[in-house]
């Protein structure tokens, strides 16, 4: 059984031209958008700015209602979820966000801001806030002293260590990354993306991570959907969509990729190989 199911979501925005007598149009941003990610697979979902990943995402972690189609997680159909389902449903799906600073509380502590899932939830952990805080902070590969320090105090790559520890802190069953390491340099990016893995290879759990570095996608999924003006137009396994694309959109977006990057392609081999 998947553990998540996005069955047929549509999504519309109401969007108004510019001047008086401007008037109101709307938008299908998603358009019957289904895929289904298993337990402990990481699912991309890629495309160009404006072709609906975010949204698609948005849906996905019910930040957003769709207007039609269902969410399915764990065999549960959650699209409409509110109280304590909702509450379990946000206990198991974390999302990370593209940008660290703006999603980390500038006026609060790194303990206080990682441990926020678990204070929502209201679960006060074994051993205490404090050691749990710097236990989420080893995972990530960040000095547990440092915990009393604010967002601030971290570079980019630190702060979205700490937005990842965040997501971790309720130990959920689907992560999803939304641009997660977009906004970072490329060897900050490897490092997170190195991170990311491990803590997936220990944990066990999905990701679906959305991104528009096809580099980057190539390295981290198992399948890959790609998204052209709202919908899915190819979904397939990593090797197929990079090696052997069938829609000629997906040949297109492929096409314009600078390079995949030599070094973590040649690690992905190596690792496979082993
Ligand atoms: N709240 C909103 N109101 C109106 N239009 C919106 C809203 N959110 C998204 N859109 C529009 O929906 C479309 C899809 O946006 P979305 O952010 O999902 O795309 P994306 O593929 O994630 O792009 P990007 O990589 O630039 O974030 C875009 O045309 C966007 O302008």
């Amino acid at each position: 059984m998947s553990l998540l199911e996005v069955r047929g979501v549509t999504k519309e925005f109401v969007t108004r031209g510019e001047g008086a007598m401007a008037r109101k149009s709307v938008f299908t941003a998603v358009d019957k958008v289904s895929f289904e990610v298993a337990l402990g697979e990481t699912l991309s979902i890629v495309g160009e700015s404006g072709s609906g990943k975010s949204t698609t995402a948005r849906i996905a972690a019910r930040l957003l209602d769709p207007i039609g189609g269902s969410v399915v997680f764990d065999g549960q159909d959650v699209t409409r979820a509110r109280g304590k389902d909702l509450a379990r449903f946000r206990n198991n799906v974390q999302v990370v966000f593209q940008d660290p600073f703006s999603s980390l509380n500038p006026r609060y502590t790194v303990e206080r801001i990682v441990t926020a899932p678990l204070t929502y939830q209201g679960i006060t952990p074994k051993g205490g806030r404090q050691a749990y805080a710097q236990e989420l902070m080893e995972r990530v590969g960040l000095n547990p002293d440092h915990c009393r320090r604010y967002p601030a105090q971290f570079s980019g790559g630190q702060a979205q260590r700490i937005g990842i520890a965040r997501a971790l802190a309720v130990n959920p069953k689907l992560v999803i990354c939304d641009e997660a390491v977009s906004a970072l340099d490329v060897s900050i990016q490897a490092q997170v993306l190195e991170l990311l893995m491990r803590l997936q290879r220990e944990s066990g759990f999905s990701y679906v991570f959305i991104a528009h570095d096809l580099a980057v996608v190539r390295q981290i999924s198992q399948r890959v959907a790609v998204m052209n003006r709202g919908r899915i137009v190819e979904l397939g396994t990593r090797d197929q969509v990079f090696g052997a694309p069938r829609d000629e959109y997906t040949k297109t977006l492929l096409a314009a990729v600078p390079r995949i990057n030599p070094e973590w392609d040649a690690k992905r081999r190596q690792k496979e190989a082993t």
